[in-house]
């Protein structure tokens, strides 16, 4: 998939058609993937397990080498058409998901160790910059044993952006951090980065990781990229069913149709042909073959109110800070989810009356039964609200 939004100001990083395959028994580990990284961008790539995230992120490095393909950092080709650039000579700052910091160096020795070309006293004040950008001033000394887990990432990084790199990647930058850390830590990576002023790349499996942190996103899936977007157009219109599933963790309910409604296990819910004409329309099937349908409905679209004679049960509960996690389950067993204000505290088993906010909904073809590798191969998505 190409990126067509990113070819006006100055490129970083462009990738053209990259493709590597471990062996020719597998499946490409990264297939055929083509974007360009503006200067001063933050993309995340995101991706279930083994969607090929590091692989891609080792490809930019240098530690692996593309089949075919090209790789252009700062406007010199690094890898294809027959040129090789190794990884030292790429201008590529890296961030480790284990952060990698040598043992027996303190904190201005490890920053220092990637400068160490340089002439002496540019390299002291390098790293004094560095460790003032990442705000570790006082713990220049200490050894990284002697650093909270936070405090360790936070020397990685400098370490990386001590030389100027033209791009830094991170892999699983926070995934080792405790929650709390975490979340404190997204928002001041974020904040290093662009004080820095450098473009970066980082992995994660995190939605809202990669949606909070991120300029875009590369949504990944099987080696391909499925979107490639900013986070606010990656979960407002999900490209594909498996962006809108795997971003937005939404619900999707078949949807039959019956002249000018859908009937679904949650009633009945207006049909607009604007959003019949546009599924067929990206779908290539006639009219009469979307009768069946999925609606995608997030999990803040469902309001709850406790009435005994529903047959939606309560079946779990998850208090979040501000809001309650609902799994409920219909008489006919399927699961929803829903997002509630914590104001409404409502005890596990209680019967509950589910209304639709339908002003959000998006419409998807579901798989047809000769599909039988739905994640292969994807529903086409509407994005036109149900009025
Ligand atoms: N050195 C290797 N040799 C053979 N296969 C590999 C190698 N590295 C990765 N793979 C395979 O390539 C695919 C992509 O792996 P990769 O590590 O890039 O995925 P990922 O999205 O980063 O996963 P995770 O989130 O679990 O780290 C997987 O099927 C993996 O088994």
């Amino acid at each position: 998939m190409t990126d067509p939004s990113s070819q006006e100001s100055a490129a970083v990083l462009c990738l053209d058609a990259i493709t590597k395959q471990f062996s020719s028994a597998a499946s490409p580990a990264v297939s055929s993937v083509s974007f360009t990284l503006q200067q001063g961008d933050l993309l995340a790539l995101l991706g279930p397990s083994g969607c090929g995230k590091t692989t891609l992120l080792r490809l930019i490095a240098g530690f692996e080498q593309p089949q075919s393909g090209s790789i252009t950092i700062a406007e010199q080709i690094v890898a294809g058409n027959g040129t090789w650039v190794a990884p030292e000579k790429r201008g590529v700052g890296m961030v480790f998901q284990d952060y990698a910091l040598f043992p027996h160096l303190t904190v201005q020795q490890n920053i220092a160790f990637g400068l160490r070309q340089k002439p002496g006293s540019t390299v002291s004040q390098r790293v004094q910059e560095a460790i003032a950008l990442v705000g570790l001033q006082g713990m220049e000394q200490r050894y990284p044993h002697q650093l909270s887990g936070g405090q360790q990432q936070r020397v990685a990084l400098a370490r990386a952006l001590a030389p100027y790199p033209f791009l830094v990647l991170l892999d699983e930058p926070l995934s080792n951090l405790d929650v709390q850390v975490r979340l404190r830590l997204r928002q001041e990576l974020r904040e290093i980065l662009k004080a820095a002023g450098t473009s970066a790349i980082f992995v994660t499996h995190d939605q809202e990781e990669a949606l909070s942190i991120a300029d875009r996103v590369a949504v990944m899936r099987h080696g391909q990229l499925e979107q490639l977007d900013t986070p606010e157009a990656i979960y407002r219109q999900p490209a594909s069913r498996f962006v809108a599933e795997f971003v937005t963790q939404a619900n999707f309910l078949s949807a039959c149709r019956q002249d000018q409604v859908w009937q679904t296990v949650l009633g009945k819910i207006p049909v607009t042909l604007t959003a019949v004409d546009a599924i067929e329309a990206q779908s290539n099937r006639s009219k009469d073959q979307l009768e069946q349908v999925e609606l995608m409905v997030r999990q803040e679209d469902l309001s709850l109110e406790a009435d005994e004679t529903s047959d939606i049960i309560v079946r779990d509960r998850q208090f979040l800070g501000r809001e309650y996690r609902y799994w409920l389950q219909t008489s006919a067993g399927q699961e929803l989810v829903a997002r509630t204000a914590a104001s409404l505290r409502l005890p596990i088993h209680t019967r509950v009356q589910v209304t639709i906010n339908t002003q959000r909904l998006q419409v998807f073809v579901p798989l047809s039964a000769r599909e039988t590798e739905p994640d292969r191969t994807m529903a086409k998505q509407t994005n036109i609200p149900v009025r």
